[in-house]
């Protein structure tokens, strides 16, 4: 492709992306469809400018005020995915000493919200709850893309022979700090076409949902459910952890979202997962099976801001209104997977989450509600599973070790929250 023409396209990408009528990922996908003849490079070009933008949409568009020509080729060269040197060859005189301005601008001299790039209502929960320079090493992780993690389907490979495998393939990882099962990847290698990944013996998935699971301690033989199970990524490593054996249901409301669990159930060589739709959190299903199970997991529907090293979309999607309503939501799925749990059994509610109203308040709230729950410290849980270092990924409760809470700036995963009780 004429570079020109690419970076035309990187600027018609951009405008359908900042609509924001649907998920950025689902827009490129579809661009990609409407466009088979593009390239491995062109389509990264193209998917790595639009995501940049998206990460620093408030420092562009400040600096897009100046400039000639429309807005979308502005955004468009000021998040362009490759060398400068290539960039320049297609842009006009103007534009060159226009991109050459923008980029001498220092840091130190924009206002705070060019430097963060989060909406105000955003930005605002989070520097009260990290102060001033913890936020700012937030946000500036928040506008970096995210290293790929795998984690080792343990039921059929060891993860050093997997490490092995990867590295004879010419693909560098390491074992990630935390989880046992992981592996950490640089850059976007096309795992999905690897030997390894065909047969199951890894997935794509962050440590800090690995770590998540590891607070379940799913055991052999035992009645388990995964409350939302969505794609099943949690059911797979619970499934695993269960090596294979005992009933683990997966229930969601979302079918579509079940049907995508199904070819990498099938990878994985699982025989004990049994999902389902339910219709809401009060199905005849769910009923049935009250205080019959050992272990449940609610991976609850949430805001997903957590997550905006690689949904930096989600930012300018969701909204203060959109959280008010996730967390009626959240207590109301809370409360009904509780019913599940048998006297003895484990509860466990997680978020991608980084505000503490879908987190800790709704862990609280559910703890003063239900004194049947004994809280656990989820410090100690990781800490008998062998996780290094275990209390620096908790916080919260007397001793500060109650809760997983997960950050991208200072552990390196996606935002995670994950609050544990025992039924009395
Ligand atoms: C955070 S996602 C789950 C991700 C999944 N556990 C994974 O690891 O890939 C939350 C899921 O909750 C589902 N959900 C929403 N409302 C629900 C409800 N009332 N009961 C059960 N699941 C629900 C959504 O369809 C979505 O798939």
């Amino acid at each position: 492709m004429h570079p020109q023409a690419l970076l035309e396209a990187c600027a018609e990408l951009t405008g359908r992306v900042l609509r924001f009528d649907h998920p950025a990922d689902a827009i490129v996908s579809r661009y990609f469809r409407e466009h088979r003849s593009l390239g491995p490079r062109e389509r990264a070009t193209l998917a790595e400018t639009v995501y940049t933008i998206l990460r620093k949409k408030l420092l562009f568009e400040h600096l897009a005020r100046s400039g000639s020509g429309a807005r979308e080729r502005r955004l468009a060269i000021l998040g362009f995915h490759g060398s400068r040197d290539f960039l320049k060859t297609v842009l006009s005189d103007a534009e060159k000493r226009w991109l050459d301005a923008c980029e001498a601008v220092a840091p130190a001299d924009l206002m705070a919200q060019h430097r963060h790039n989060l909406p105000e209502w955003l930005a605002q929960p989070l520097r009260a709850q990290l102060g001033a320079a913890d936020f700012m090493a937030l946000a500036d992780t928040l506008q970096q893309p995210a290293p790929l993690d795998l984690r080792v389907n343990i039921l059929s490979a060891k993860r050093e022979e997997v490490q092995r495998e990867l590295k004879t393939a010419g693909i560098a990882a390491k074992t990630t700090p935390f989880s046992p099962w992981g592996l950490r990847i640089d850059g976007k290698p096309a795992v999905n076409r690897l030997p390894a990944f065909e047969r199951g013996a890894i997935e794509v998935q962050d440590e800090g949902s690995q770590l998540l699971t590891l607070l379940v301690e799913a055991r052999r033989g035992e009645m388990v459910v995964d409350f939302c199970a969505g794609a099943g990524g949690k059911t797979l490593a619970l499934g695993a952890a269960m090596r294979s054996t005992g009933r683990l249901y997966a229930f969601d409301t979302s079918a579509h979202r079940l049907d995508a669990l199904k070819p990498r159930l099938a990878r994985s060589g699982l025989s004990n997962v049994h999902p389902a739709a339910i219709a809401h959190e009060r199905d005849e299903r769910i009923k049935r099976l009250a205080g019959k199970i050992d272990r449940v997991l609610v991976d609850a529907p949430c805001s997903g801001l957590g997550t905006l090293r690689r949904n930096p979309d989600l930012k300018w999607r969701q909204s203060a209104e959109a959280v008010q309503e996730l967390v009626a939501k959240q207590t109301a799925i809370l409360a009904s997977a509780a019913r599940l749990v048998k006297p003895g059994g484990r509860l466990v509610y997680a978020t991608c989450s980084v505000l503490p109203e879908e987190n800790e308040a709704i862990a609280e709230a559910f703890g003063a509600a239900n004194p049947d729950f004994l809280p656990l410290e989820a410090a100690d849980l990781l800490t008998a599973q062998k996780v290094a270092d275990a209390a620096a990924l908790c916080a919260g409760g007397e001793g500060g070790t109650r809760y997983l809470r997960l950050w991208p700036h200072r552990h390196a995963t996606d935002g995670f929250f994950a609050a544990a009780w025992n039924r009395r």
